[in-house]
């Protein structure tokens, strides 16, 4: 039997990541952030020294690093040939650098057949970009996370010391520009997928909506209905 597949995806700072690893913990599933790995690709592009200006360069050397990400809701950790970067990927730098390299083609096919081996036979929330869409089109349940780009800045730079609401508000839109205009796997909404503007909700509300709509999807008397379990 297969295990349940919840697939997150959004733009940045709608939420997918506080959302996930609650509904993670309140049906006791595992929770991957791919996100992160594409950060740990371009930690360690950076840190070799790689011309992120150049997609030759990032598709010739990105089957080099081994990138190993956990499933923990509760402290998910990432690690590149064996050395913490939870926290180094975070960094401005990585952050600002990361959608070039996400976009290289070699890398996103990497990393969806890594992501594919880690969902295994299921049981977890994945988060992303292309969950729905591609890495796990046939998830019993989709989510399109949204929320205003005013409430996701504030939302951010109330999480990080220092940076203006204006200053994050800029750097999401050039984010999500290059995430969803890019050729390979553009951020989109998935067929099937329901859409949840959260501007105007607590991340509670945000999760408790999430967690209705999977026993709504694949509760017990819905498609897939054995595969979930409350935590108690
Ligand atoms: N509904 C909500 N109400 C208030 N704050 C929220 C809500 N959802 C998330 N947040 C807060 O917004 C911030 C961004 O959330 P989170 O990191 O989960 O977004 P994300 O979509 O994973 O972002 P990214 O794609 O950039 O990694 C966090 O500080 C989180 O606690
Ligand atoms: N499935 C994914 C996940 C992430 N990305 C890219 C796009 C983002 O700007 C970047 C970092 O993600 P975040 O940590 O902010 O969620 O990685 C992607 O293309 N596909």
């Amino acid at each position: 039997m297969t295990g349940l597949v919840v697939a997150m995806d959004g733009p940045s700072g709608s939420g997918k990541s506080s959302v996930s690893r609650g509904v993670a913990r309140g049906l006791g599933l595992r929770y991957l952030d791919t996100g992160a790995m594409y950060r740990a690709m371009t930690w360690w592009m950076l840190r070799q020294g790689v011309d992120l200006d150049d997609p030759g360069a990032i598709g010739a050397r990105c089957g080099e690093p081994l990138i190993v990400c956990g499933t923990d809701p509760d402290g998910p950790a990432i690690h590149v040939d064996g050395i913490d970067v939870a926290g180094p990927i975070r960094q401005a730098e990585v952050t600002g650098a990361v959608s070039a390299v996400a976009a290289v083609p070699e890398v996103r096919a990497r990393l969806v057949a890594l992501q594919r081996e880690v969902i295994g036979s299921g049981g977890i929330v994945v988060e992303g970009r292309d969950i729905g869409t591609v890495v796990c089109p046939g998830a019993e349940v989709k989510i399109y996370l949204t929320a205003s780009a005013e409430a996701r800045a504030q939302r951010r730079s109330a999480e990080l010391a220092g940076s203006t609401v204006q200053a994050q508000q800029e750097a999401m839109a050039r984010r999500d520009t290059l995430d969803t205009t890019r050729k390979t796997d553009p951020l989109s909404m998935a067929d099937g997928a329901v859409e949840l503007d959260t501007t105007a909700m607590s991340l509670d509300e945000v999760i408790a909506e999430v967690l209705r709509l999977v026993a709504e999807h694949a509760g017990p008397s819905g498609p897939g209905g054995d595969r979930i379990r409350e935590r108690t």
